[in-house]
């Protein structure tokens, strides 16, 4: 079943010999359960495409459909709820509110959106990445790999239809990387969850089943599934 679709879709910034294309003509399309990676140089447009897939930025032309829904004609108050309900994004800072618990800052998009967490799936989701015994930290608490842990828990915690991942091990060292790559293949794998990541090191992107290259803001070389390396 396709979860997400882009139809050509364009982002420019500037103009006249300022004017980067920074996403050029991108179509594409996931399937429920696919864990892709997006791989390109500095520059090639993976934010710029990432923040069109999740609808924190306007694309100048084409479309964005998630679970059959395009994104196009939201407006911006629909725009902001359907993104709280359907996608988890995961960030290369964390972005956790230092104010809040472990658990508060998990169910957090939850109670922004007026639900009632589901305790028994946040356990489950805290205790899949071994966060029970953390779960009345606070972040400043935790060490980095543990707060990107406590940002994957928020991601899935709303049973997202997508979550989107922007250099989520690029404030770690290769080690804990390596485990957090781990946790998300494991919650791909546990929840069926579909991920799309961002990644500039072509090795953490071969754990992907897939891996979408760019260059220049357009795919490059088709879509490539790892397992035909
Ligand atoms: N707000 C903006 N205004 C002008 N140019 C921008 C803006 N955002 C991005 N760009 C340009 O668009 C191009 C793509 O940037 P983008 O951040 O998407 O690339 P990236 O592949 O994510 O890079 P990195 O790996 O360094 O984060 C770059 O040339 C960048 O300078």
């Amino acid at each position: 079943m396709k979860i997400l679709e882009t139809k050509h879709l364009k982002k420019y910034y500037g103009q006249g010999d300022s004017l980067v294309k920074a996403v050029d003509d991108i179509s594409i399309s996931v399937e429920k359960g696919e864990f892709v990676a997006i791989v390109g140089t500095s520059g090639s447009g993976k934010t710029s495409l990432l923040n069109l897939l999740g609808g924190l930025d306007y694309a100048d032309s084409g479309e964005v459909i998630i679970g059959g829904q395009s994104l196009l004609n939201m407006k911006d108050e629909e725009r902001t709820v359907f993104r709280r309900r359907n996608i988890g994004f995961i960030f290369q800072n964390y972005n956790l509110v230092s104010m809040l618990n472990v658990y508060k800052n998990v169910v957090l998009p939850i109670r922004l959106d007026g639900n009632k967490p589901d305790d028994e799936f946040i356990g489950k989701i805290l205790s899949l990445l071994g966060l029970t015994e953390k779960s009345r930290n606070r972040p400043n608490q935790l060490s980095g790999g543990q707060q990107q842990r406590v940002a994957i828990a928020r991601a899935l915690a709303s049973k997202p239809k997508i979550v989107l991942a922007d250099e989520p091990t690029g404030n770690l060292d290769f080690r804990t990387s390596a485990e957090v790559i781990g946790l998300l293949q494991m919650t791909n794998r546990e929840f069926n969850q579909t991920i799309i990541m961002i990644t500039h090191n072509e090795e953490i992107a071969q754990q992907a089943d897939r891996i979408i290259h760019l260059e220049d803001g357009r795919v490059v070389g088709g879509d490539i599934h790892v397992s035909e390396y």
